[in-house]
């Protein structure tokens, strides 16, 4: 069985973070494994409270994965702090890590801090550059590039901007846009959009990190980076469409549909 590592925080209403991560990857077919950058106090109204790991007990955590059963892919998700950064880009080098997917959380979609404010430039100078793809929505590219995106072809823009300054694969996520909810991804080969429905559903709590865990392991499964995106964009779209409705705020997608083969065949 292919396996995917989740370096993410814990969400304790188990829509977001580490708790979908961990959803996501068994739904498509690999085996998911967790190491925690921080707690968080938090429902679909907000975040009450964080208690970071401390950098030395997250890479006890790395090194147990990696010493033992290695990840054929890695998702990175809350990563809080400029020394859990550092932690995480230095582990995952030393083990010549493959298939990272860095999803740049920064603010939660109920507008809490999930990044400190000075960690954004360790972010970009550590942990970006190595990973395979990054997966920023509207607001998070914005910050990493510094331009102002209102329109596709600003997202254009902005992912070559990106991708010119870090080097990795940028998958612009337009879940924020009105109309529709088309993603961009732009390579070292290719401009590529992923066109999607825009489902009339409130609750999107974690849709950025199911994606990224879903590109993570259809990585692992062995598809190339551009079949995982399709792949995870049809994952995320059928959890959507579920309209699971829980809590007073933007509440969490549901994982536990009917699943079909296919979703966890390998390539
Ligand atoms: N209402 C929607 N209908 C269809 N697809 C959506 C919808 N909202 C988001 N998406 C898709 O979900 C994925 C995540 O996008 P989004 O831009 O919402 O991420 P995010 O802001 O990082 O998420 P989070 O809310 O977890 O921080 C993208 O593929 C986006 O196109
Ligand atoms: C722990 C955690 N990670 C990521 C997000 C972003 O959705 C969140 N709300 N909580």
């Amino acid at each position: 069985m292919r396996t995917a590592l989740s370096i993410a925080g814990s969400d304790s209403s188990g829509g977001a973070g580490v708790q979908a991560d961990l959803k996501t990857m068994t739904m498509n077919g690999v085996f998911a494994m967790s190491a925690i950058t921080a707690l968080t106090a938090q429902n679909t109204t907000g975040v009450t409270g964080i208690l970071e790991a401390d950098p030395e007990f997250l890479k006890k955590q790395i090194d147990a994965v990696f010493e033992d059963i290695r990840p054929d892919a890695v998702k990175i998700g809350m990563v809080s702090s400029s020394g859990l950064i550092k932690t995480i880009a230095e582990r995952l080098q030393h083990y010549k890590a493959e298939n990272i997917v860095v999803d740049p959380v920064m603010v939660a979609t109920s507008g809490s801090r999930l990044l400190e404010e000075d960690a954004v430039d360790t972010l970009k100078k550590e942990l970006l550059p190595i990973a395979t793809v990054i997966t920023p929505n509207i607001p998070e590219a914005e910050i990493l590039c510094g331009m102002e995106i209102h329109t596709e072809e600003d997202m254009v823009a902005a992912a070559k901007a990106i991708y010119e300054d870090l080097g990795c694969a940028v998958l612009l996520k337009g879940g924020h846009n009105i109309n529709d909810a088309n993603d961009l991804l732009y390579t070292k080969e290719e401009v590529s959009w992923f066109k999607g429905k825009r489902i009339n559903n409130p609750n999107t709590h974690g849709t950025g990190c199911t994606l990224s865990s879903a590109i993570a392991a259809n990585l692992a499964k062995g598809f190339d980076l551009k079949i995982s995106v399709q792949r995870a964009k049809d994952y995320i779209s059928r959890a959507l469409a579920d309209m699971l409705d829980l809590g007073a705020g933007s509440g969490p997608m549901n994982h536990a549909f009917d699943l079909k083969d296919e979703w966890k065949e390998e390539a």
